[in-house]
């Protein structure tokens, strides 16, 4: 039986497949990581890539992988990140490494978001891993108890975000409508956004499993 390392390289690796041409977004964390070290090998497919963490740049350089401004660039083809949760609406939950932010961003540009999961990140409902809230740090304290008000239990990271701000990790909440409350919690006054992936979801969803890597499209 793989382990959900094992898993994690095996999907990363399987997302090799979608690397074409020019200059690609790449996500941080464990997962990400796989990918990073898998794109190495054929880094001369590329141009570069568009990095969504500082720690996630200096892995690409590492490898001796061009890193590139998102504002030197118009578009991607491909942003490829993991999460801690995705539904089978392809919606997703992240921020567990505290790049949330860079991450929504760098998605934002690229045409195609493969999402690359073991087989735990994927669960019938958002919430049971706590949402990361990333805040300007004078307004930590009025947005905690904001989304006390939202019916959540939030708990301030031991940490400091690439943009300088602090994260709330909020538990409790009743994740029915993910868009609807992606929208409600960025509207809140010194809120930078907020780890719900839903008004811009997952495209392709890969998936490591016991059985083998499975691909879901939206
Ligand atoms: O959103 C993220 C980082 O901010 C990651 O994609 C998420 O935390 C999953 O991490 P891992 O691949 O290590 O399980």
């Amino acid at each position: 039986m793989a382990t959900q390392d094992e898993l994690k390289q095996q999907v990363a690796e399987a997302a090799i497949a979608y690397v074409k041409e020019g200059i690609i977004g790449v996500g941080t964390g464990s997962t990400a990581n796989y990918f990073i070290d898998a794109l190495a090998k054929v880094k001369g497919k590329i141009d570069g890539a568009v990095a969504s963490s500082e720690a996630t740049a200096q892995r690409l350089r590492s490898h001796g992988i061009p890193v590139f401004d998102l504002n030197s660039v118009d578009s991607l083809e491909i942003y490829v990140d993991g999460a801690d949760e995705i539904t089978e609406h392809m919606h997703m939950l992240k921020g567990g490494g505290g790049a949330l932010t860079r991450e929504k961003i760098v998605a934002a540009v690229a045409k195609k978001f493969i999402c690359i999961c073991d087989q735990t990140k994927l669960v019938p409902v958002l919430g049971a891993f706590p949402l990361p809230v990333e805040v300007i740090p004078m307004a930590q304290s009025q947005v905690a108890r904001a989304l006390v008000k939202l019916g959540g239990i939030p708990k301030l990271r031991d940490f400091t975000t690439d943009n300088g701000n602090k994260i709330l990790d909020v538990t409790g909440l009743k994740i029915m409508d993910p868009v609807a409350l992606e929208a409600q919690i960025n509207q809140l006054v010194g809120v930078v956004t907020n780890g719900l992936f839903a008004a811009r979801p997952a495209d392709v969803l890969l998936l490591a499993t016991q059985d083998g890597v499975k691909t879901y499209q939206r």
